[in-house]
């Protein structure tokens, strides 16, 4: 059973009759990263709103573990799947950052010890320490943005989906953010599906991407089998990635150089082809966000395997 599955899902808003959505076949596993890729307008931010029934099909079906979404389990899917918006201004909204990342759990009518437990582990999780006290509103975007996240984070989602999540954060802010990001599946289970229009995190940051133009998917499989097809790339106003891309104009002059999408192949790519030996790495990266590891060991995130995780 997938954690989500669309079929044939169809969705136009009722300001105009032109289909937002055309026929979405999506699905999406445990453990998987996600990405979404597409132009403005594609309609990625139309599809995630329909991952946790903001949005409801005009035809076709949204499944959550493999049952539509209905008024009697919306409120398990909601707490099921976390959507980030892409606009930290339409999700943060408190008096102040620890309020407006209680919201959820508070909602999900949690005694006050879990909820501030919650809290002070996503404060923790997210850097979010200096923050706590201030007014949301007075945060800069990329604040916001991690509030944002918090929030949703608090409610102990299985599937998290971040629409432009990198929109506003400074270069520091979008590395920390993915490295976090990247911990989650494997560590702790979590399926993260996020849209971006930058590409060059995707060979780092994806086990599948989707690719949308004008409401349809027009192509799916790993980032090399997505970057390989250069017609679709252009179709989908999508670049490659610098790497792949001047590894790929090294070849043409002849520079005998293995193709490499990630950061560290590239580099091995590179060494070799400069006939020297592979680079040494520790077998574990230090994570710029250490804290977040003995954070999420705690008890109170994820105590047991999620109800319905087998
Ligand atoms: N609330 C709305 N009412 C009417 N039309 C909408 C609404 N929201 C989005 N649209 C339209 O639906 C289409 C898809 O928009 P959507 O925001 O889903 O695209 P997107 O791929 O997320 O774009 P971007 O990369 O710019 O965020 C666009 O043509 C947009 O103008």
């Amino acid at each position: 059973m997938h954690l989500i599955e669309t079929r044939d899902l169809c969705y136009s808003y009722s300001t105009s009759k032109d289909p937002v959505l055309s026929n979405i076949n999506f699905i999406a596993g445990r453990k998987q990263r996600i990405a979404v890729l597409g132009p403005n307008g594609a309609g990625k931010s139309t599809l995630f709103r329909h991952f946790n029934g903001i949005l409801k099909p005009k035809s076709g079906s949204v499944l959550i573990r493999g049952e539509p979404i209905t008024k009697a389990n919306i409120h398990e899917v909601r707490k099921f799947v976390g959507l980030v918006f892409q606009n930290p201004d339409d999700q943060v909204f408190s008096t102040t950052v620890e309020q407006d990342i209680a919201f959820g759990p508070c909602n999900l009518g949690l005694d006050e010890e879990t909820v501030a437990h919650r809290v002070d582990s996503v404060v923790q999780m997210l850097g979010l320490e200096d923050l706590r006290n201030r007014a949301p509103h007075h945060l800069s975007g990329g604040e916001k943005k991690r509030v944002a996240i918090a929030g949703v984070l608090a409610m102990e989602p299985q599937i998290l989906i971040l629409d432009e999540p990198t929109a506003g954060l400074d270069p520091q802010g979008v590395k920390e953010l993915f490295s976090f990001l990247n911990t989650l599946p494997e560590k702790y289970g979590f399926t993260v599906i996020y849209s971006t229009h930058q590409v060059e995190l995707v060979p780092e940051m994806a086990d599948c991407v989707y690719v949308m133009e004008k409401g349809a998917i027009t192509g799916y499989g790993t980032p090399q089998e997505i970057f390989l097809q250069d017609a679709l790339i252009e179709r989908a106003h999508l670049d490659l990635p610098a790497l792949p891309k001047l590894i790929r104009a090294l070849q043409a002059q002849g520079v005998s150089i293995e193709s490499a999408y990630t950061y560290q192949d590239a580099e091995d790519s590179f060494m070799k082809a400069f006939g020297k030996d592979p680079v040494q790495r520790p077998k574990k990266d230090p994570s710029p966000l250490s804290e977040f590891e003995s954070v999420c060991g705690h008890q109170h995130v994820h105590p047991h395997p999620h109800p319905h995780q087998k």
